[in-house]
């Protein structure tokens, strides 16, 4: 294989486990001697996944479908608790020394609240040099233009280089996340939800620039969301997640023309569309089950209108059902 076809990422079989976060009505129980539950969340189980050079993927599914722990197991800062991931086809964990920067400066992360992902206590010319300070990449010197060449970059002029965050707005802070990012010329970036916490009006400036910096830049984008309006707004494939796994991925058009997997057609069903008024909205039946104790077999079982005997019992594997497109449902298999 030439390394222009290398992905840039590359997951194989990921799983990615933590033990379960007691909440508070759980901590105080345990106060009075109630054994606090130590079962397993399996967050994400057994993703393959590769996303090409200068691709923007679109990974879709309800909350707490493990989305963001896939997001953060590729920008390095959960390892995985089994499987491999591949940064340019090297394994991320035997990266050493500069190659290891370069994978950790090169995916960057962009989160859904700019406003807890800044310090505070900074300025904005301090949060954009950090990086560059803590990794020696920059004579000190050429910080202030480097800052400066940031924040035109994402649309912001140099008066903003001495605020600090809380005297921002949520989108202006958002576009310093994003110069943040910029700073250390990273080629992969892991958005989080990056607009899910703005205005309509300020998520489609947002969106923009994203795309903008793309074709100025080349940049590879895992964009991850639940609104799947977004997602086909930017997105050249979509990936649909469910209880940890990917379910359906293929090209943005094919899924929204053809979507197979029962969850993505549900899925699909519920985006309200304006322009097909007094079209009946269909919520996907039930809610998504706790990925401590994950139904049998297909896990969307208990949800599908579809279900048969087979998926109570066995887990379909991703089937190729088109070219480029992949799905796993039993019912491709009858
Ligand atoms: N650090 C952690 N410790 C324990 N459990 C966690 C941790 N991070 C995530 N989880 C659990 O893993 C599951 C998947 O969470 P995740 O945040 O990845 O989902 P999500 O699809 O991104 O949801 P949301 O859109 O609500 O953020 C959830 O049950 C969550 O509670």
């Amino acid at each position: 294989m030439s390394t222009e076809e290398t992905p840039v990422i590359e997951l194989r079989n990921v799983h990615k486990r933590f033990e379960h976060r007691p909440d508070l009505a759980q901590r105080i129980l345990a106060l009075a001697g109630r054994p606090i539950d130590r079962r397993t969340v399996h967050a994400v189980n057994g993703v393959d996944l590769a996303i090409r050079r200068g691709e923007v993927l679109g990974l879709v599914g309800e909350s707490g479908c493990g989305k963001s722990t896939l997001g953060r197991v590729v920008a390095g800062l959960h390892p995985p608790t089994e499987g491999e991931l591949l940064f340019k086809g090297q394994h991320a964990d035997k990266l050493r020394g500069a190659e290891r920067l370069a994978y950790i400066l090169g995916v960057q992360m962009i989160f859904q609240d700019p406003q807890a992902s800044l310090n505070p206590r900074q300025r904005v010319r301090q949060i954009l040099g950090e990086a560059l300070k803590v990794h020696g990449l920059s004579p000190r010197a050429e910080i202030p233009a480097r800052v400066d060449r940031a924040l035109s970059e994402v649309g912001l002029d140099a008066d903003y280089r001495e605020r600090f965050p809380h005297q921002i707005s949520g989108g202006q802070r958002q576009r310093i996340g994003i110069a943040r990012a910029l700073m250390v010329s990273p080629s992969f970036m892991v958005c989080d939800e990056p607009v899910a916490a703005l205005d309509v009006s300020i998520q489609a400036q947002i969106i923009n620039l994203f795309m903008d910096l793309r074709e100025q830049h080349g940049f590879t984008y895992l964009f991850i969301s639940h609104d799947l309006g977004v997602v086909r707004h930017i997105s050249d494939r979509v990936a649909i997640m469910y209880l940890g796994k990917i379910v359906e991925i293929s090209q943005a058009s094919e899924i929204f023309a053809r979507a197979n997997h029962p969850y993505t057609q549900a899925l699909l069903a519920e985006v309200p569309d304006v322009s097909r008024r007094g079209r009946t909205f269909i919520p996907i039946k039930g809610e998504i089950p706790s990925p401590l104790a994950p139904p049998s077999g297909c896990t969307f079982h208990p949800r599908c209108p579809h279900a048969m005997p087979v998926c109570k019992e066995q887990a379909p594997p991703l089937d190729l059902i088109a070219p480029g497109h992949w799905s796993a449902c039993h019912l491709n298999r009858v």
